[in-house]
């Protein structure tokens, strides 16, 4: 295999490669850019027009979808798999993935769209990089751009694999990629409706590509990722980068559709949260429930018919989303 298809092992050795650029024996040309970065480029006859950042390791402990980045990066580099489209690989925070923490010191995914210029240290660096290699990869007019943030949540969930979709004003969420991610094994997606700091916000935003962060399961150390099934996400992976994904009806297919009706921010280190330490994410609440108390006799108490709770962290820094409540919503207003 080309040297470059480790872009895994040469990243947890913290290695720059001796060589940039490597051509497969397909004509693939494969280009580290920098820490963690590696563009692949199919040969000019061959290239279908896509443009597909995948990106994992934002959280360094969240090994699954690594692992299934790194498969997909050895088949290109053998030659078994032959793209079509141009893809960019990332790994998020390569220092965090040596660790295996989620984070050193601050939580990569809240540092976009912005806010790593308002802070200082090695990840608002490393976001302002991954900003700027996706924003240059996803600089050619006329080409169609797709980005999957792939993480796994730090606990269990009532529903396994399920996608984030951001929020730009004026954009209609697509029913098409809806289908896709149905296709890929999501059985839920949260539709946003307001502006965020993730990696998928950004680039939705702002570099105006179909953007996804997608939970795979709960977050394991890497080699112990057996009960975390990725399978019909890399098939359907495979088939993006080789450009033969069989034909998508707009059919949702039982895919649950949830909307954000509030999230919960943690403002003090008063900040409770009245949940147990093991509840599943998508646990019901029942109206009147107390969720959460903080300064100044702060109440989050449940109103919402059909409420649920996804990533309760009462861990979190001050400032930040302690946890999200979603309910359901409708197809309505797909495009
Ligand atoms: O399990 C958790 O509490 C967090 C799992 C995780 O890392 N989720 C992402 C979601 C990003 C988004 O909102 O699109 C995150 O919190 O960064
Ligand atoms: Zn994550």
């Amino acid at each position: 295999m080309l040297a470059l298809g480790k872009l895994l092992e040469l990243t947890l050795a913290g290695r720059e490669p001796a060589e940039k650029t490597q051509l497969t024996v397909e004509g693939v040309r494969m280009r580290w850019l920098s820490e963690g970065a590696l563009e692949v480029k199919p040969p000019e006859a061959r290239d279908n027009g896509l443009d597909l950042l995948l990106s994992a390791g934002i959280h360094g402990n969240e090994t699954a979808p690594i692992e299934l980045l790194d498969r997909l990066l050895h088949d290109i580099a053998r030659g078994d798999l032959k793209p079509r489209a141009r893809i960019l690989f990332l790994f998020g925070n390569p220092e965090a993935i040596r660790r295996g923490e989620r984070f050193v010191e601050q939580d990569v995914n809240r540092l976009f769209n912005g806010r790593h210029e308002l802070s200082g240290g090695a990840e608002a660096l490393r976001a302002c990089e991954l900003e700027r290699l996706a924003a240059s990869f996803f600089s050619r007019p006329e080409r169609s751009r797709l980005h999957y943030d792939l993480h796994t949540a730090i606990r269990g969930s009532k529903i396994e694999q399920f996608a984030l979709y951001p929020w730009k004003e004026g954009r209609a969420h697509s029913r098409r990629e809806l289908a896709r991610l149905r296709a890929a094994g999501m059985e839920a997606v949260l539709l946003q409706n307001k502006p965020s700091i993730v990696f998928s916000a950004y680039t939705y935003d702002q570099l105006g590509a179909e953007s996804f962060t997608l939970e795979l399961g709960k977050a394991r150390p890497f080699g112990q990722n057996d009960g975390v099934n990725v399978g019909l996400l890399e098939t359907r992976l495979q088939q993006i980068i080789e450009g033969n994904e069989p034909e998508l009806d707009e059919g949702l297919d039982g895919l649950q559709l949830f909307s954000v009706a509030r999230e919960i921010i943690k403002h003090s280190d008063s900040f409770r949260l009245n949940l147990p330490a093991d509840i599943e994410n998508f646990s019901e609440l029942e109206k009147g429930y107390v969720l959460a108390e903080d300064i100044a006799q702060t109440r989050w108490v449940i109103e919402e018919e059909g409420a649920r709770i996804i990533f309760p962290n009462p861990k979190v820094k001050n400032g930040l989303r302690a946890g999200i409540l979603i309910v359901p919503a409708t197809d309505e207003n797909l495009a």
